[in-house]
């Protein structure tokens, strides 16, 4: 149960370690923690030093917060997400979006590494979130609901913005960047699905699947926060092609990316920073 003094607390701590007052918050997902090279006048803050926060355990995680400024507007990224696979459960994961609010982020843009369902796709693909499927089973909001932090049954009917997103796709256009957009499915993992459960998450309306993003956007939501969400598709979902899944395939497809991701999250970030 996270508390309005552990999430004070937090945003204390990262106060006296920074004197940039961020306006956006950027989550990195797997093999995406490169964009951190590009923040300006960097502050890095390792999540171990932060109260209450976990630590990252997963590879291309790096576990650290940096404070700073991407294209002239202020910043705060998270380089290296939490996950419930890690053992964290769902309020523990999402606790860093509660911090950004009390430090007054309006806008949160959450990236992921997710395997393609829709079969349109290819590995190398970016992918707007219009929508979310929650399979997780899981929700941070679960317990009390303190009134001050929002309300006990948060809307969901526009969790990933349609103005965000009219604006992502105009940014991808100017840019000559193929941006897909579709519904983000989230499971537990850490096992990658079977080729059933690949087949029931596309008959359910999936596009792409992956194991994060979800629980943080719920709470972004019931905090008020706008939130756009973008998936590199890193690789084709289970079953779609004749070759194992592996993370090393997620990363290295991240890498292959990287380019065109940094455009593109750095041209968003000037257009909502404007
Ligand atoms: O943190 P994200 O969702 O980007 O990472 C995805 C999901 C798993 O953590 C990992 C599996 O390869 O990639
Ligand atoms: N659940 C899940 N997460 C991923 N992250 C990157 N690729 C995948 C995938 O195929 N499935």
């Amino acid at each position: 149960m996270t508390t309005r003094a552990q999430i004070s607390e937090a945003a204390q701590f990262i106060r006296e370690n920074t004197k940039v007052t961020p306006r956006i918050g950027l989550i990195l997902g797997s093999g995406l923690g490169i964009l951190a090279d590009e923040i300006e006048d960097a502050r890095h803050i390792p999540y171990q030093d932060i109260p209450h926060f976990p630590v990252s355990t997963v590879e291309g995680h790096a576990g650290e917060l940096i404070i700073g400024d991407l294209e002239g507007t202020p910043v705060l990224v998270m380089a290296g997400r939490f996950h419930l696979y890690e053992g964290h459960d769902a309020a523990k994961v999402s606790f860093p979006i509660r911090v950004m609010k009390e430090l007054g982020i309006d806008y949160l843009l959450v990236t992921n590494a997710a395997g393609g369902i829709n079969e349109s796709y290819e590995a190398g693909n970016l992918m707007l979130i219009k929508d979310h499927i929650n399979m997780m089973f899981r929700n941070p909001l679960i317990g009390p609901n303190d009134p001050d932090l929002g309300v006990r049954f948060p809307d969901m009917s526009n969790a990933y913005d349609v103005e965000l997103r009219e604006l992502a796709h105009r940014v991808a256009k100017e840019q000559g960047v193929q941006l897909k957009e579709g519904v983000y499915a989230a499971v537990l993992g850490p096992s990658y699905e079977t080729p059933a459960e690949i087949r029931m998450l596309r008959t359910l309306g999936g596009d792409a699947v992956g194991m994060s993003t979800v629980p943080e956007v719920i709470v972004a939501r019931h905090a008020g926060i706008r939130v756009l969400g973008i998936s590199c598709i890193t690789n084709m979902a289970a079953g779609i092609l004749p070759q194992p899944l592996s993370h090393d395939e997620v990363m290295e497809t991240a890498n292959q990316v990287k380019g065109m991701f940094i455009r593109l999250v750095k041209g968003l970030v000037r257009e909502m920073g404007a």
